[in-house]
């Protein structure tokens, strides 16, 4: 690892600088059988210049090695001085291999190629596996996992804020360009353009990385455009005069019809911002954790840093869980001693809260990667819960259960701010699946003849969803098929905006300005007819 060579150009530097290192000391045995010494000297200098160009050490760099090697060579004519010449030759050598491991280091901890690479690979693994970043970093590619937490987190930063602001980068790049590459160099550009004008990156650095990263794409050709055109964006842009980024058409036109074009574009712009991170509290306020109390009870944090090292981590008073995604629990009201299950639970953010507000917890999941981390949340906060790795749509309980939490899969549309690249990786087809799958989970839990919910039981659906076909279109539906009724919650702090005229809540980005925003959430409080 501490041997592990970041910068490209620094390894062929010292490729070439070896040569000349060994010609030197040959020079007295050939020099004999050469005619001219300036020939000779001159050739070599050129080929240091051309291969320093080639390599990316730069036009000014290579003229002046041919210049200051002419010097050298014609010094070295006298045996003394070629002797001195190639001791400082080896001297330099030794100490360049010496800096190389500290080099390392410090090139992956600041602005530097690595994390720049590695961002490179994770925005290519997301868009070609059509994976959110989350899971992509879950199985990291090497030039990720290799880093030091740091650079990693500056490489997540940077393919999310890339994400993000595509559409920003774009519409300044459409201007410099004439004709647009091909996308593995049009990302190159945005991540650089992104990287000055949203992260405030050094221009020069961004620029000479981008170019290795040009060609570390695939795209050497294109070194020379993505060089120019950085240059000429790099300085003096307005970076706010382009226009907030638009979702997809076919996201766009459904948030028009829902909410219509003034609040969709309200929530297009929320999203040009990240999230803030917010955290549930399973007791009191650890000290010396600061933060903003949120109307509904969530403690807004001001300045994260590294979320391990926050007071209360390590004893599990806390838990990282959006603002709107804490209140289905909340909504579902009182769970004290009651056997609750939580459907679709992992990585258990809910189940927690249900532990701790003294339910008996059963968390089920499809999934076992995320149950891992269910488990891990449980056992560093010490709650307990049942856990079940089962399909929702096909697991049977013994007794049935006095409530139900639905948090269905969704096509997490309210949580953009959070996942930028969802945009470009979520289809209007993969949202009519999780439909069908909603309703299906929503008819498991409300068919009493399916034995999961006891007569007079509560059921809690949500979705972390801005669509209304994933929200309150499901529960009318659901009402039109099973004997439910819709219960408008009872819950201090939730803003009347919040409240629909079905009895629902739903939350979006553009509201709660005030304190930073919140995700879209969806939340339905149901219970059977008598
Ligand atoms: C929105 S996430 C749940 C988040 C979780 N409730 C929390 O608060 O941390 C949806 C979950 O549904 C799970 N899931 C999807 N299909 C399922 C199925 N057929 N049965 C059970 N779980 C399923 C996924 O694995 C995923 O973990």
């Amino acid at each position: 690892m501490r041997r592990q060579v970041w910068c490209l150009s620094e390894i062929d530097g010292d490729a070439l600088f070896l040569p000349i290192a060994i010609a030197h000391w040959l020079w007295p045995f050939a020099s004999a059988q050469f005619d001219g010494v300036l020939v000779f000297g001159l050739c070599r200098a050129a080929g240091i210049g051309f291969g320093q160009c080639a390599l990316g050490g730069g036009g000014q760099g290579g003229a002046a090695l041919v210049l200051w090697d002419c010097g050298a060579v014609v010094w070295c004519r006298t045996l003394v001085g070629h002797w001195v010449f190639s001791l400082q030759q080896a001297f330099a050598l030794i100490y360049r291999a010496g800096l190389k491991g500290q080099e390392t280091l410090l090139m992956a901890d600041t602005f530097s190629l690595a994390p720049r690479a590695a961002a490179q690979d994770l925005i290519a693994a997301v868009l070609g596996g059509r994976r959110s970043l989350g899971e992509v970093i879950a199985r990291a590619p090497d030039s990720f996992a290799a880093l030091p937490p740091e650079a990693r987190a500056r490489a997540q930063r940077l393919a999310s804020e890339t994400f993000r602001h595509a559409g920003r980068a774009d519409h300044h790049l459409r201007r410099a360009l004439r004709k647009a590459p091909p996308e593995a160099a049009m990302w190159v550009l945005r991540m650089a353009v992104i990287e000055m004008h949203v992260l405030g990156a050094p221009a020069h650095g961004v620029i000479n990385d981008a170019v290795d990263l040009t060609r570390r794409a695939g795209q050497p050709r294109l070194d020379g455009l993505v060089n120019a055109v950085l240059r000429q964006l790099g300085e003096g842009l307005d970076w706010a005069a382009a226009p907030v980024p638009r979702l997809p058409g076919w996201l766009r036109g459904a948030l028009q019809n829902a909410y219509g074009a003034k609040v969709t574009a309200a929530i297009e712009a929320a999203h040009l911002l990240p999230a803030p991170l917010d955290l549930t509290l399973r007791g009191p306020r650890p000290e010396g954790l600061d933060g903003v109390a949120l109307p509904t009870g969530s403690l807004r944090l001001r300045d994260p840093g590294q979320i391990s090292a926050l007071p209360g981590y390590d004893a599990g008073q806390w838990w990282v869980q959006d603002a709107a995604a804490a209140l289905p629990v909340r909504v579902l009201g009182d769970v004290t001693g009651l056997r609750v299950l939580d459907l679709c639970a992992a990585p258990g953010g809910k189940t927690m809260q249900l532990a701790a507000q003294g339910a008996q917890v059963t968390a089920l999941d499809i999934s076992d990667a995320r149950m891992v981390r269910l488990r891990e949340n449980l056992l560093r906060t010490g709650l307990q819960a049942e856990t079940v790795i089962a399909d929702a749509l096909e697991w049977r309980p013994d007794t049935p259960f006095d409530a139900i939490l639905l948090d269905a899969p969704c096509s997490a549309t309210g949580t953009l701010r959070r996942h930028p690249e969802l945009p470009l990786i979520r289809m209007k087809e993969d949202v009519k699946a999780l439909q069908a799958l909603q309703a299906a989970l929503l008819d498991r839990v409300l068919d009493p003849a399916q034995g999961v919910l006891r007569s007079g039981g509560r059921v809690v659906y949500c979705t972390c969803s801005l669509l209304p076909s994933e929200g309150s279109d499901q529960i009318a539906a659901a009402l039109a098929r099973h004997s439910v009724q819709v219960v408008p919650p009872d819950l201090p702090g939730l803003p009347d905006a919040w409240r629909l005229p079905d009895g629902c809540v739903r939350t979006r980005p553009d509201y709660w300005a005030e304190f930073g925003g919140l995700d879209g959430f969806f939340i339905a409080l149901l219970q059977h007819r008598q």
